[in-house]
Parts: structure tokens; sequence; C-alpha cells
């Protein structure tokens, strides 16, 4: 399929074979502001390679969505690079282990999640690659997994005696290689194989001949068995050429494998689905030296992914929800007080922006368009954000003021939909909040012409430029006239708490069905009171017995009681969702 892009003048890019037009569109309310729609795809970090400023190879995106540059070692740069690390550059090899073993730790976390990959089998070898084993060990078990280790060379040296007896106060057990179960499938989740690293050379000896054996004979990558452990290589998997690979082609084949410092050749046969790098200390002398081009790691992570990521069916994308019931008899009367409840929950939680919220609006071609904003404030009178009132969610606004908001808390397996009508806040609100915000962003509401095509970034930092000297002496940035608030009057609150095996737990609040189940028994007990009326008038004139008199005048009593209860159920219930 061609995949050309034809730009026009207003860069406005059309894509060949594709019903889509691709225009640079303005955005800062967002909260990832994302100028260019082509970056939204964009999976990997891009940049220059950051190790190595002399590098002017550049990290990128092709359609296989593959790294396309990466060096990788001899098995003596290997040797040397380490000497020179541990030599003239003055780092020690406890440092070093550690920071490895901490790489290993957090790229099997980044992969696999301890709620489903929680029994680790740690297998270490006599050297520092066996060393990695155990620190990965000992911070995998703080993550939460229960690493189990086997360790059947010990090297009596102080660095890994301390680790030992570290994984030993954690009460992490060791176990024999007799003691290990003939069928480790069943037993562990995750094999972490720290055997050998660049010094291996020859064919393994025992006992890891045989435990290389059994590695290798478990499952490899492309028969996905749900049950079968997951194998997770330090370096070098195991009894593989630290240049040439798997040359019998009947070695361990990993699903991971966390190269250090820089991939060694062998790393270039690896077809498992996670390859990641780790060991972030590399300084550049060394990069300088072998002339290394590495990826640059993702904010103060100890690991980056390298390699193609692995297809994923996405039918198969599913959890396993894990929470506490949410009870009628729990939840507070008033759906505000709910909310701040669960909101204030997300905070202590620590998640990421708990004020983002998916905003759904359509116009009057009845077309939803949802995008994600941040709530500003939660008060009697409704849920309040800011944007641009040039904004394509701003026409469909002035058109329907309809919409629909909705929070989702991952980590507490939480969602919260609130519908109703918007309307703005008023200029004084919006003002006040405006000359809240920092600076930057007062200034780029000015430069934003939001949901507009824009003619370019630059254009876009020049004005920005521009503004920011304009008032670099601290001046009151004026609000634009196109900036302000709305504010949502909610007529329907649904709190969502995800329940294994789908069972969730939804509970509503909703305005208008309350008062409409309210109204209609208001009316038909009217009637009912009119017919008892008119009979009691009856029993007036001597129609009816004196007896059947009592009984309607008592159930006009009841009437008039029930329907006075109603009433004040009703002007509760309004008090309560408007307080
Ligand atoms: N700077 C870095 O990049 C960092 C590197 N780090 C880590 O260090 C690793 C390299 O460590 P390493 O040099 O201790 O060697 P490693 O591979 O663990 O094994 C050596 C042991 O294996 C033995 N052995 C060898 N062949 C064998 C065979 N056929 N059958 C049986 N045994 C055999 C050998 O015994 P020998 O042959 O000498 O008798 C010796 O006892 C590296 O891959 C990485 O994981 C990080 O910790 C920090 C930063
Ligand atoms: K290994």
């Amino acid at each position: 399929m061609r995949t050309s892009i034809r730009k026009t003048k207003t860069m406005t890019c059309l894509l060949a074979n594709s019903l889509f037009v691709k225009s640079s569109i303005a955005s800062f309310q967002s909260p990832k502001p994302s100028l260019y729609l082509s970056d939204a795809f964009c999976t990997f970090p891009t940049g220059f390679c950051n190790s190595n400023p002399r590098c002017s190879r550049r990290w990128f995106c092709s359609s296989s969505r593959t790294m396309e540059w990466i060096s990788y070692l001899s098995q003596l740069e290997a040797a040397e690079i380490d000497e020179t690390l541990m030599g003239p550059l003055g780092f020690s090899v406890d440092q070093l282990m550690e920071l490895a073993g901490l790489s290993v730790a957090t790229a099997i976390a980044e992969v696999y999640r301890s709620s489903e990959y929680s029994r680790v089998l740690a297998i270490c070898g006599p050297g520092n690659n066996g060393g990695d084993g155990l620190v990965a060990a000992r911070h995998l078990h703080h993550f939460g997994y229960k690493p189990s280790i086997c360790y059947p060379k010990r090297t009596p040296k102080p660095l890994y005696t301390g680790l030992v007896t570290q994984l030993e106060s954690l009460s992490i057990p060791f176990l024999s290689v007799e003691d290990l179960p003939s069928d480790l499938s069943n037993e562990f989740d995750i094999m972490v194989d720290a055997m050998f690293g660049f010094s291996f050379h020859g064919t393994p000896r025992p006992p890891f001949d045989n435990l290389i054996q059994r590695l290798a004979s478990l499952h490899n990558y492309d028969q996905t068995h749900q049950k079968s452990p997951v194998i997770v290589s330090v370096d070098i998997p195991s009894g593989w050429h630290v240049e040439e690979g798997d040359i019998s082609g009947e070695g361990i084949k990993p699903d991971m494998l966390v190269s250090l410092t820089a991939p060694k050749f062998c790393a270039k046969k690896f077809r498992g689905p996670h390859h990641f790098l780790g060991g972030r200390f590399v300084p550049l002398t060394i990069v300088d030296k072998y002339k290394l081009c590495l990826p640059p790691y993702p904010g103060t992570s100890m690991c980056v992914r390298i390699g193609k990521p692995p297809q994923v069916d996405i039918s198969a994308l599913r959890e396993n929800y894990i929470s506490p019931a949410f009870l009628e008899e729990q939840v507070e009367a008033d759906p505000f007080n709910q909310f701040h409840k669960w909101f204030d929950d997300a905070v202590a939680a620590g998640l990421r922006e708990p004020n983002a919220m998916a905003l759904s609006t359509a116009g009057k071609d009845g077309k939803p368009s949802s995008r994600m904003v941040l709530l500003k404030g939660v008060d009697k009178d409704g849920l309040v954000w800011y944007t641009n009132y040039e904004s394509k969610k701003a026409h469909q606004l002035s058109e329907n003021a309809c919409a629909s908001i909705l929070f989702y808390w991952d980590g507490l397996n939480r969602q919260v939909r609130v519908e109703g009508s918007v309307e703005k806040v008023s200029e004084e609100e919006s003002e006040q909040y405006f000359h809240s915000r920092p600076r930057g962003s007062q200034i780029g509401a000015m430069v934003s012409e939001q949901s507009s095509v824009v003619p370019g970034r630059e254009a876009f930092h020049r004005k920005y430029k521009e503004l920011e000297d304009q008032f670099s002496d601290g001046s009151l940035i004026p609000k634009p006239k196109h900036w302000g608030g709305y504010r949502l009057k909610p007529e329907l609150f649904e709190f969502w708490q995800g329940q294994p095996s789908r069972l969730h737990d939804r509970l509503q609040y909703s305005l208008v069905e309350f008062i409409t189940n309210k109204f209609s028994f208001l009316v038909t007990s009217l009637k009912e009171l009119k017919i008892a009326v008119f009979f009691s008038e009856l029993i007036k004139v001597g129609v009816c017995s004196r007896k059947s008199q009592k009984l309607f005048h008592s159930k006009i009593l009841v009437l008039l009681l029930l329907q006075a209860i109603c009433y004040t159920e009703i002007s509760e219930y309004l008090h309560a969702w408007r307080r």
C-alpha cells in the first residue's frame, strides 16, 4: 500500500489511500498537548542519540516501529568496558551490580505485573551475572513479587555473601538444584536466567548444563501457552555464545532479554517479544571511546525498551478487577459528597492527574466528540473546567448544552460518570482562575487558536516568544476574551467499582428519575384522594354506613400524610443535590 504524504500550503497533509486529512491542530487544553497528530501515534521517544552528542544518527519510529540504530558490543569490548568502569572511572562492582539488578527488576515490573506473575525463580550463576540476579530478586521482593533463589555455586566473596544475607533477612527461600520441583511450570511464573553473562565461554558445566536444558525445554516464545513461566535473561541468554548467539539452536529462548550497558552481538539473534536495555550509568568517556549509540532513557526510568514491541492480541487484553464491594448502604446520601470521597481516594492513591476527565459533547448534528480536560473545581453548582471559547467543544456546547463527563481512576478500578447541562462561568470567575495559572500557561492561552489549523510549530513558538518578551517585566497578562470556564450542572451521577468476573457495582443518583417517581406517586395518590373525598361526601348524604365513613376518613388521612412525606422528600432531595 502506498503511503505518500502530500503537503499543501496550509500544512494540511493528505494521506494517500486514506480518507483522513491530517492537519496540525492547535491545542493547549488537553493534559498532554499534542500539536501534531502524527506524534500521537509514536510509541518511542524520538530524538538524537542522547548518550553521544557526536552521534548524528537519529532515533525514529519507522513504519515497522523498530529502533533504527543501536550499538552492539563484542565479548572483548564488554570486558574492557567493565574494567574501565571499575578502574579509572572509579565505579565499584557493588554499585554497578546494584544498578544492573535494579534495571532488570524494573524491566520485569514494566511487562509482567506482580498480580499475575508473582512467583519468581532467579537462577544465579557464579559470576557477576549471578550477582545481578540476586540484586534483581531483592528489588522484585520489594515490588511485591515472591522470589525464590537457586544459587548452586556460591562465591565466597563479601559482596556475594552480603547479597545472600540481605535476601535471607527478607525470608526469601533458597532452593538447591535437588529441591527444585520436577515441573517448574506449575510452581513459577517468571524464571530469571542470571547464570552467565559476557564472560561465558565453551559449553556449560554442571550443574548449569542441566539447569539451562530445563529452561530451554520449558517453552519457547512462539508457543504462547498461558501456563508456562516466562524466561527473563540477564544481559545474555545463558549458554548462548556471547557473539554468535544460540549456535546449537537448542538453547534458552527467553521471552525477555535485559541487555546491560549495551547489547552484546548475540542480542541480534534474540527473537523474544521484550528486549530492554538497562545500566543507566554509562559515562561519556565510554560512549566516546566505543562510539556507542544508545537510546535515551525515558524520564527517571532505569530501563528502556529497545527493538520491536510485541504484537498485542487486543481481544486477549483483559483485567480481572479485585476491589472491595461498593454497596448501597455505604454511599453518601448526597452525590457531591460521594464524589468528593472518591476524588480524595484518587488523590491519596497518588494517581497521576486524578482531575483528568473525558468530556463528551455533541452539537446540533448529534455527532459526539470526546477529549480530556482538567477539572478545576467542584462546588454546590457543579463541575468546572476552563478552555477556549472558540474550540470545537465550545461550538458544540453553544448548540447543545448537554454534556457528559467521565473520570477513570485506573489504580482504584473506579469510574464516575456525570451528566447534565453546561453553562459558562462568570467572567469574574474566569478572570480569577486565569491569573492563578502559571504565566507560561497564560501566554499559551493567548497564543492558542484552538481547533484551528495552524501554519506550523515554528510560527506558534515565535508568537509565544514575542508575548513572553512583551510580558517579561512581570506585568499583568490580560485574559483573552476567547478564554474562560464552563460549569456542568449534574443531573446524573454514576459511580462504578470494578469487580471480579465482570460483576461490577454501579450506583446511580438520578435527579430526573427520582423526581419523576415522586411526581407519579403524587398524581396517583391525588386521584385516590379525590375518590376517597367523593365517597365520604356520599356518606354525608346517607348513601353509606357509618363504618365505611370511618374507613374513608382514615384513608384520606393516610393519603394526606403520604403526600406530605413525599413533598418533604422531594424538597430534601433537591436541597441535598444543590448543596
Ligand atoms: N560493566 C558491565 O557491563 C556490567 C556487568 N555486569 C554483569 O556482569 C556480567 C559479567 O560478569 P562476569 O565477568 O563475572 O561473568 P559471568 O558471565 O557472570 O560469569 C563468569 C563465571 O562463569 C563461569 N563460567 C564461564 N563459562 C562457563 C562454563 N562454560 N560453564 C560453567 N561456568 C562457566 C566462570 O568460571 P571460569 O570459567 O572463570 O572458571 C565465572 O565463574 C555481565 O554479563 C553482567 O551481567 C553488572 O553486574 C554490572 C555492570
Ligand atoms: K544470563
